[in-house]
């Protein structure tokens, strides 16, 4: 099976998804061109981490769809999640496995074959120095072992999009070029990437598209440049999303 070559990589139309009686994400309309590296950005709480989990599949639309190089990822999630690798936020993984007991499990329920398993996982334990842990628990890793470990299983089974919710948050900055130099590697042999990130410089260091969004809607969305606009992404980011710095004069306590 080979994905459609006219279609992008993914693909959201009218996502739709409340909660309680507001919708956290709002009709909802994305592209991500193949073989772009794109970036999300938003305020907290803007429905990032919601719209990313509607699209690779783990949280049901209430209206809206998406579609990864053209395929229905609710309609036909099987065929959607071969072509994706995916760090969800929070990360939810089984917990009472060492690192490698965590990729062996991730590519044998792939269906991947044992010794290419083996290969590819001891590859990604060392680039992202993983290797020196390989009898701790997943349980017992730090948060920037646990996104590290989760890229990893993301990585496994050479998908054509990545999915990445915050993927260098927590991380330090040696393990963040080493995931830097693996996603850009990712893009130049033609797949494309999807990250959520708070990070303005990450951002324009590493992505080719953005999409800004706030209070569960698009407000901007294309190539890098033409979202800024002239401005640093930073700048238009704030001008977009309305941010003011709050008054934090009334802290009195904090001073001593
Ligand atoms: N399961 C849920 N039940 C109720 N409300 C939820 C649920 N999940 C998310 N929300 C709400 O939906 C809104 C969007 O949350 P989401 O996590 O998608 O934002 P985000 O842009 O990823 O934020 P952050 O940058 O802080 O991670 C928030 O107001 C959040 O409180």
């Amino acid at each position: 099976m080979r994905p459609s070559s006219t279609n992008p990589a993914l693909r959201l139309a009218g996502l739709t998804k409340t909660f309680g009686r507001r919708p956290v994400v709002d009709r909802v309309d994305l592209e991500v061109p193949r073989g772009s590296f794109f970036g999300l950005v938003g305020p907290n709480g803007a429905g990032k981490t919601t719209s990313l989990s509607m699209a690779v599949g783990l949280l049901r639309p209430d209206e809206g769809r998406a579609e990864i190089f053209g395929i229905d990822v609710w309609a036909d999630p099987t065929r959607a999640k071969q072509l994706i690798g995916v760090l969800p936020d929070g990360l939810s993984m089984p917990e009472r496995l060492t690192g490698p007991e965590l990729l062996r499990f991730t590519g044998l329920l792939r269906g991947m074959e044992p010794r290419q398993v083996e290969r590819r996982a001891a590859e990604l334990l060392e680039i992202l120095e993983l290797d020196g842990a390989g009898r701790t628990l997943v349980i017992e890793y730090s948060t920037g072992m646990r996104k590290k470990i989760g890229l990893a299983a993301a990585l496994l089974h050479a998908p054509r999009l990545l999915v990445l919710d915050e993927p260098l948050e927590a991380v330090d900055p040696v393990s963040a070029a080493a995931i830097k130099v693996i996603l850009r590697r990712f893009v130049r042999g033609g797949g494309s990437v999807v990250f959520s990130s708070h990070v303005m410089a990450v951002v324009e260091q590493l992505c080719d598209h953005v999409a800004v969004i706030a209070s569960g809607r698009v407000v901007a969305s294309g190539p890098l440049a033409a979202v800024q606009a002239g401005l640093s992404l930073e700048e238009r980011f704030v001008s977009l999303v309305g941010g003011q710095i709050p008054e934090v004069g009334e802290l009195a306590w904090l001073s001593s």
